[in-house]
């Protein structure tokens, strides 16, 4: 691309609103320098802005105060799961939700109740049913006919009640990344609704004495942007919903689930109060329809919580030009701390963060340190010509990143700050390579 064709900035590298340039040209994150961020906790630096995470979450409340509806917001802890983390999303009225014992261990060391906790995933193993009963957590959404009996089985063992959901599969394909459609017919997760498992699942039940049903779930995809397979997926849950109250299951609560998507580089995502008024309208035709009072509105919204939120810094080192062809510049992280655009696909914005007004004047990719021509952060980005140290500044990047970041090549996972109001406290400490050896165990002669 010639340097003509990218002065003029196209309409995604507009930077996401709670950032901001100031005169030295650096780019500040809560009123913190970001460069000063990257100097003084290393890079790759995962920077999230703690109001931001705050204020999202209040959007959801007031999106659903607004309409008077009762519900529940559970964060789902998988898009980014950290003792600070749990804590914060608890004390903005969140409860958590969990997929594995690792992710329940976090949130309960955090000091989260375990009633505020559910525990998520299609193939628990007794170890994490029992800790979690034990627990005494929330509720437990039980995905398939396996877990519906060892469930059972185990409160009873343990002479204990324990709520749950129904997780259903309500043969709804949102839009989305194939790959992280999870609601639709052929998929792993939940009791398949159109071959009347999801009904065999619900006449089970007059059998389980321990276990009380109090409701429904579906989860539909990630990243979603239209409402409309919300609203189908919520008509399909009613009917099933209808059949439970006939059968005399204590249900009140409608889970449908997370995917409310963001913005990565150009597509605005639709406001939450929009999503969630669609959800609603839908629940409320629906509901009517069989004659029944609106139940409990409960959403798990995990990226649109700590995506936006998030920043990745990186120094820059390396670049090469190959002519006619491509340009690329290398990071000191990659796949490792970002897995997602070598999964999915995914898109990114960034811009330097230590001139971060600079117009662009080629297009750069930007490429990973791994051992691995796939491990590349983006592809073609308009930016000024890279200088050594220059520290790239990536945004969107609080979900699904640190949570997903591997130990390939035995790169160290980076560390993650929380700015507020100019301070930044580390939320996570970058891990040493000592502590990547930590599990390890020499021959024994
Ligand atoms: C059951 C369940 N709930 C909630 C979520 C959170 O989704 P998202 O991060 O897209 O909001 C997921 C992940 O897609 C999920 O599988
Ligand atoms: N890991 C995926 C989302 C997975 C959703 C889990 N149900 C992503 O980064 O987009």
């Amino acid at each position: 691309m010639s340097q003509q064709e990218v002065t003029q900035q196209p309409v995604w590298t507009q930077l996401p609103e709670h950032v901001e340039i100031r005169d030295n040209h650096h780019l500040y994150i809560a009123d913190c320098d970001t460069v000063a961020l990257a100097d003084t906790y290393g890079t790759p630096l995962i920077v999230y802005d703690e109001q931001l995470l705050r204020q999202t979450i209040q959007s959801f409340h007031q999106a659903f105060q607004r309409l008077q509806v009762p519900y529940q917001i559970s964060y789902a802890s998988k898009a980014f799961c950290t003792i600070a983390m749990c804590q914060l999303v608890y004390e903005e009225g969140c409860g958590i939700d969990v997929v594995s014992g690792g992710e329940l261990y976090t949130a309960l060391t955090s000091g989260v109740p375990a009633s505020a906790i559910h525990l998520h995933g299609n193939n628990k193993t007794s170890e994490e049913i029992r800790y979690a009963v034990e627990s005494g957590i929330g509720a437990i959404i039980v995905d398939n006919f396996y877990e519906l009996a060892l469930l059972q089985e185990i409160a009873a063992e343990k002479q204990k009640n324990v709520n749950i959901l129904l997780r259903i599969s309500p043969g709804v394909e949102a839009h989305t990344h194939e790959y992280i459609a999870t609601g639709g017919q052929d998929s792993k997760f939940g009791f398949d609704l159109a071959s009347e498992q999801a009904r065999e699942a619900i006449v089970q039940l007059s059998d389980m004495p321990n276990l009380i049903c109090t409701g429904l779930h579906a989860h539909i995809g990630s990243q979603i942007f239209d409402a409309e397979g919300f609203a189908v997926s919520v008509e399909r849950l009613a009917a099933l919903y209808a059949y439970g109250c006939e059968r005399g299951l204590p249900f009140q609560v409608l889970n449908v689930g997370g995917g409310f998507g963001i913005r990565y580089t150009d597509e605005d995502a639709p406001p939450v109060a929009q999503t969630i008024e669609g959800i609603v309208a839908a629940a409320r035709a629906a509901f009517a329809q069989y004659g029944l009072i609106l139940p409990t509105i409960w959403i798990e919204p995990g990226r649109s919580i700590a995506g936006p939120a998030g920043v990745t810094l990186y120094r820059v080192g390396s670049q090469k030009r190959i002519p006619d062809t491509r340009n690329y510049l290398a990071v000191d992280g990659g796949m490792t701390d970002n897995p997602r655009l070598a999964l999915y696909g995914a898109k990114y914005h960034a811009v330097y963060a230590n001139r971060a007004d600079a117009p662009a004047q080629d297009t750069w990719s930007v490429a990973g340190k791994c051992c691995e021509s796939g491990d590349m952060l983006i592809w073609d980005a308009p930016l000024p010509n890279p200088q050594p140290g220059d520290v790239l500044a990536v945004f969107a990047t609080g979900a699904y990143n640190y949570s997903m970041a591997s130990h390939y090549n035995r790169i160290a996972k980076p560390a993650v700050v929380f700015a507020r109001a100019g301070q930044a406290q580390v939320v996570v400490e970058r891990e040493t390579w000592a502590d990547l050896l930590r599990q390890d165990r020499p021959l024994q002669r």
